[in-house]
């Protein structure tokens, strides 16, 4: 089998370590023996390409670099990315990119940066003097039917560890979020919420990288893209996720949560 993992402007989009989860994707394919191709989906690349990948990963990015990329990501890409997430491929999208998916952001300084409008929701800066949103984050996926596909997958509750920065605050209207905080700041400090789920598209404000951390979410969207692909049931040989656990564990105990949540 094989797969190709769309990587969104990787030299504009890379500033917090997503490239992590296109690393983390390529390797549990690569232990299976899937062949895994990664095509940078950049400003060069032609429309086309953005719809002919089975996989789609947006990193974090300056909000500078996200108005470039919005300028570039106009039109037939836009249209494209579009067409590419309501056909259900799956996708992983952190801080910066779910901001460019939704309606707007609004930046601590310039203009208004204009979204793709495919999640309803918006983010906005609350100001150059207010505090960014940076720490450790943890929380649990409860979005359907995802939550219960995770659950299978793991073993174990949908518990994501992760990092977030951001100075941006997303607001959910009508779309679905990915889960709820356990601990740390999520959409926007003030909700509770984390995150947002739309088709197969993930959306959070989790760094870490994120798939380092929650390999259960790698092998969901790696399960998801060959059944599109391939058409039938995929079941992934279990790989060994000890020093993931290991680090989990750490990071729990360090939060001083390990009492409450006893996971994988
Ligand atoms: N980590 C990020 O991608 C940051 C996104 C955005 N520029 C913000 O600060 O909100």
């Amino acid at each position: 089998m094989e797969l190709s993992i769309g990587w969104l402007y990787p030299n504009l989009m890379s500033t917090y370590g997503d490239r992590g989860n296109v690393i983390c994707l390529q390797r549990r394919c690569q232990w299976r023996d899937i062949q895994v191709t990664i095509v940078p989906l950049d400003r060069e690349t032609p429309s086309e390409t953005f719809q002919q990948v089975d996989i789609i990963v947006g990193g974090g990015a300056q909000d500078r670099q996200q108005e470039i990329v919005m300028r570039d990501l106009k039109g037939e890409k836009a249209f494209a990315l579009q067409q590419t997430l309501n056909n259900d491929t799956p996708g992983v999208f952190t801080c910066g990119s779910p901001q460019l998916l939704g309606h707007y952001y609004e930046p601590a300084l310039g203009q208004k940066i204009e979204g793709l409008g495919l999640l309803d929701m918006v983010s906005k800066h609350p100001g150059i003097d207010a505090p960014r949103c940076i720490g450790n984050v943890v929380f649990e996926i409860t979005a359907k039917p995802l939550a219960t596909e995770l659950e299978t997958i793991w073993g174990d509750r949908p518990i994501v560890i992760g990092f977030e920065n951001h100075g941006g605050r997303t607001y959910l209207k009508t779309v679905q979020h990915l889960g709820k905080v356990i601990t740390g700041y999520g959409n926007n400090g003030e909700d509770g919420m984390e995150g947002a789920f739309y088709h197969n598209a993930i959306a959070t404000y989790s760094h870490g990288p994120l798939l380092a951390k929650n390999p259960f979410i790698t092998d969901w969207l790696l399960k998801k893209a060959l059944e599109n692909k391939y058409q039938k049931e995929i079941t992934l040989s279990k790989l060994d996720d000890s020093l993931a656990i290991a680090a989990r564990k750490a990071m729990l105990q360090r939060l001083d949560l390990s009492k409450i949540i006893a996971t994988n």
